[in-house]
């Protein structure tokens, strides 16, 4: 028997947008910066790393890739149910794609955010953003946000793979002792402090993960590998404390301290966008080679098999909950599920009070 994913009539993949071509690049700067304290310097260094990338982020194609994996993962489940794609920044964007699912009958659709912690930018945000999208479509479905992943095997289990598969690249001398430089978006310090409904979720969701991570690591290797979370994409003005340190200064330090390889691990991020092959592929690489430091970067989940099926394990364990059912909900580490509805106080905008979807009225 196919699992039961009522009460909802599709899935809708939720994703950030990158640019596709070169025309494409100020205008996305523009719409993801609108409101935000980011210096002009800042805005033009960033364009200049996708202008090196011809003007084209690979995000868009990596969705397109999942999304393509997930639909034949429903379907070999024999879970009939459409899935579309929007994001909150570039084409296809969140209104054109709820227009879409309102004409085609969608009344109720369970969202999954390619996003796994939780923190303004990478929940709230997203909530608003599909909110103010779905207030300008007449029949618009009811939206809900499936929970944060961090600590879903299907999350953990390809990072860990990852991390094992690049330290088998590095050179033999050095992999014994090689480092685990853990990495993500680096956030206002204000960002964290707020993130999730008691705060501080955004590093403490991150540091469970990196513990599992580096406790499976034990289990295959019989050692335990030194290990540091660190960060990466800082973006607001000098006088704003963002979350520290950053790559680039992490392997400065730990070549001074006599380090001889590191496995640069993109804990943070769920495919290879711009941020991994710009901040991490591009700049923290040549660090380390300009330090003399063996790296090797481990892959992101992408379209892992286990990472498309946790989709559909998030899918079917909500619409279970929403029946009213308890549903078993996979988690691996020292933290328990996140919540299917975000508390009114979690993640707040620091900006301003904008309305949302998926969240409870208390
Ligand atoms: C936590 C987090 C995630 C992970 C969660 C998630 O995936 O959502 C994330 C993802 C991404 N961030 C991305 C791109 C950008 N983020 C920016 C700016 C910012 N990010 C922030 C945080 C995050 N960002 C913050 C606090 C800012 C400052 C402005 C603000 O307060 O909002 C800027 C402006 C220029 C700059 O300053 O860098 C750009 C261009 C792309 C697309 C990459 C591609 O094109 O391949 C992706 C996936
Ligand atoms: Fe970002």
């Amino acid at each position: 028997m196919s699992p039961d994913v009522s009460p909802y009539d599709a899935l809708l993949l939720v994703s950030f947008g990158g640019p596709e071509q070169p025309d494409d690049v100020i205008p996305f700067l523009e719409n993801v910066t609108r409101g935000k304290n980011i210096p002009r310097e800042r805005l033009a260094e960033v364009g200049e790393h996708y202008f090196q990338f011809g003007g084209r982020s690979p995000i868009n194609d990596q969705n397109r890739a999942l999304l393509a994996a997930i639909r034949e993962d429903l379907a070999g489940a024999g879970i009939d149910l459409p899935v579309y794609w929007g994001n909150r920044n570039w084409d296809p964007y969140l209104a054109d794609t709820l227009r879409e699912m309102a004409a085609d009958g969608v009344t109720r659709a369970a969202c999954f955010v390619t996003s796994a912690y939780s923190s303004y930018s990478g929940c709230r945000q997203y909530r608003e953003d599909l909110a103010e999208a779905s207030a300008g479509v007449e029949g618009a479905p009811q939206l809900d946000r499936l929970r944060h992943y961090f600590n879903h095997p299907g999350f953990v289990e390809p990072v860990v793979d990852a991390t094992l598969a690049a330290l088998a690249e590095l050179p033999d001398h050095v992999r014994e002792a090689a480092r685990l430089v853990f990495v993500t978006h680096s956030v206002p310090d204000a960002m964290n402090d707020g993130s999730g409904p008691e705060g501080g979720a955004y590093v403490a969701q991150h540091e469970a993960a990196m513990a599992e991570v580096v406790e499976r690591v034990r289990q295959e290797t019989g050692h335990r590998p030194a290990h540091d979370l660190v960060y990466c994409s800082r973006s607001g003005p000098p006088s704003v404390p963002w979350l520290e340190p950053d790559v680039n200064d992490h392997l400065e330090r730990l070549s001074g301290q006599g380090a001889a390889g590191v496995v640069i691990v993109p804990l943070g991020f769920v495919s290879d966008h711009m941020e991994v092959i710009y901040d991490l592929d591009t700049e923290a690489l040549a660090t380390a080679d300009k330090l003399g430091l063996a790296a090797a970067r481990a892959a992101t989940p992408g379209v892992d098999p286990r990472f498309v099926s946790l989709v559909r394990d998030l899918l079917v364990e909500r619409a279970a909950a929403e029946r009213g059912e308890a549903p078993r909900r996979r988690t691996v580490g020292r933290m328990p599920a996140s919540h299917d509805r975000c508390p009114r106080t979690c993640c707040p905008n620091p900006r301003a009070d904008r309305p949302t979807v998926g969240g409870l009225s208390v």
